[in-house]
């Protein structure tokens, strides 16, 4: 690993300026043998690891988050070195990831407007395998009176390009007040509102067809329960 001044000095050059602070994209984070390996690994996983919602499927690692702590399970080395070696970027503030989200999205799927919330450390970092896809991102409701209806379509903002073998990092504002979602839809139009079009190696007028796309979301849990070792105890 390069000295970490160093790595603050190459992110900086790949924060996205034309978005609300603060988005990292970095292209070809990980090389096709990884990414073959990964999706090798997603997809050995027991059957039972899977849970099916609408749109996409998922595998939860790590433990699941709650108001009260996360019951910390393992994550598996192939999670793990990824884990640690995006924490080691700086991404969760000098702690280290606990936590990762497999998602499947198989061509034509997506993922509703949401906010991540509360119960992680405020970055969402996301490795995408497989396949490009647009994330969107779009205001909040606003509490205020407000004349024109909050419909998805007006809150909606702009989008960022994930490529396959990429890694963006979701800090701040973008994390904090932003919601986030993927359309079900199968053909991406690159127009101006993608905002990473040159960093992601796309032309602008180009239309993309999206393949299954895995993401792995990696996130740092910050309140975690460490009883699982007493509860295994006779
Ligand atoms: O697949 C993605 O890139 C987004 C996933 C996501 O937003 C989430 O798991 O909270
Ligand atoms: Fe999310």
């Amino acid at each position: 690993m390069d000295h970490p001044t160093c790595i603050l000095e190459q992110l900086k050059q790949l924060v996205v300026k034309t978005a609300p602070q603060t988005v990292f994209y970095i292209p070809d984070f990980i090389s096709e043998e990884e990414e073959s390996y990964l999706l090798q690994q997603v997809y050995k996983s027991p059957k039972t690891k899977w849970t099916y919602l609408s749109g996409r499927r998922l595998q939860n690692w790590g433990g699941s988050p709650h108001p009260r702590g996360m019951l910390a399970e393992t994550i598996p080395d192939w999670l793990q070195t990824y884990c640690e070696k995006i924490s080691s970027l700086g991404a969760f503030s000098g702690k280290t990831a606990n936590h990762v989200l497999v998602n499947e999205y198989k061509q034509g799927e997506g993922i509703m407007p949401h906010e991540d919330g509360p119960l992680y450390h405020p970055t969402v970092t996301t490795v995408s395998l497989g396949s490009h896809t647009l994330l969107d991102f779009y205001r909040p409701v606003s509490s205020l009176e407000d004349e024109a209806p909050q419909t998805e379509e007006n809150r909606f903002l702009f989008s960022l390009l994930l490529q396959p073998r990429s890694l963006l990092i979701l800090q701040d504002e973008m994390y904090q007040h932003l919601l986030h979602g993927i359309q079900s839809c199968s053909q991406d139009n690159l127009t101006d509102q993608v905002l990473n079009l040159s960093a992601a190696g796309a032309q602008l007028g180009e239309t993309l067809t999206r393949g299954t796309r895995v993401s792995l979301t990696i996130r740092h849990v910050p309140k975690v329960i460490k009883t699982k070792l007493m509860l295994g105890r006779k």
